[in-house]
């Protein structure tokens, strides 16, 4: 199968955008999908002044609602994933084109040592619940309704020091669900972890989506797709396909045996 039939294999089609803002805005607004970016483009400039094109004309579109909650954001490594996931968490600022993001929004990174900041689990959930006005009553109530989601509430007052990698990515989520975020962008969350707390980062992510929760998940592992309900796949710093996890892993085959081929495996 060549690229271009998989293209055609998408099976989501991409409505025309309209935008309500000027035309040189980054915003558009969009209340059907969790994000959708068109067109957009994000470059880099070196120390010698050259322009090193990152993000090229790449449009993404993850619609809401339960059914499509989980997705995978796939491709090989150097493609631009996590380039793309952090303009979409609005941590870089796209050259050109338009983006919504539903909010509040938030992004949880690859190693959870970057986050997870505060002595306790409980106060590390907690820590940005800060900026709401909110009582006592209802941060421990929201606290303890994140945890529960991701299987840590009996890790309450436990120092987050004495953690595995993949329970602080775990109390990472807690804290951005806990800010009742609508869109969750993770980073390669698993790659460091071991299988039984890789299995329990994705439980953690299944068990909080739904509702109003919808996630982009960029992963280097196959066998996340499975638990996928959707998957971007991306190459040469532009999303070249959307679809569902069988489509998605017929083109990653087909991707790979051409590799093979390519170098006589
Ligand atoms: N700040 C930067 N300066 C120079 N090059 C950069 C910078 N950020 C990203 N790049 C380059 O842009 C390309 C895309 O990087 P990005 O990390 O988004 O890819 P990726 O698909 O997430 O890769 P991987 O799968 O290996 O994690 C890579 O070639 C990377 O080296």
């Amino acid at each position: 199968m060549n690229s271009s039939s998989l293209i055609r294999a998408s099976t989501f089609h991409v409505p025309p955008l309209h935008c309500t803002t000027p035309r040189n805005s980054n915003v558009i607004a969009s209340p059907n999908y969790a994000i959708e970016g068109r067109n957009l483009s994000y470059s880099i400039t070196t120390k010698q002044g050259k322009n090193v094109p990152i993000l090229q004309d790449c449009s993404i579109t993850i619609p809401s609602g339960e059914l499509w909650s989980l997705w995978m954001l796939l491709g090989p490594n150097g493609c631009g994933k996590s380039t793309l996931l952090k303009v979409l968490a609005g941590l870089l600022n796209p050259t050109h084109g338009n983006l919504y993001v539903k909010r509040p929004k938030s992004f949880v990174f690859q190693n959870p040592d970057h986050q997870v900041v505060m002595p306790t689990v409980e106060a590390d959930v907690a820590f940005g619940l800060g900026k709401f006005d909110l009582t006592q009553d209802e941060v421990r109530s929201r606290v303890e309704k994140a945890l529960k989601a991701v299987g840590m509430l009996d890790y309450l007052q436990r120092p987050v020091q004495t953690l595995s990698g993949g329970q602080k990515q775990r109390v990472a989520i807690a804290g951005a669900l806990a800010e009742t975020c609508e869109v969750l962008l993770l980073d390669e969350l698993t790659t460091f972890l071991d299988e039984s707390d890789q299995m329990g980062v994705i439980k953690a992510v299944k068990n909080s989506l739904g509702g109003n929760v919808t996630s982009l998940w960029v992963t280097h592992r196959l066998e996340e797709l499975e638990f996928a309900d959707g998957a971007v796949y991306m190459e040469n710093g532009t999303v070249i396909m959307h679809s569902d996890t069988k489509a998605a892993m017929a083109l990653l085959k087909d991707r790979i045996s051409a590799y093979s081929d390519q170098i006589n495996l």
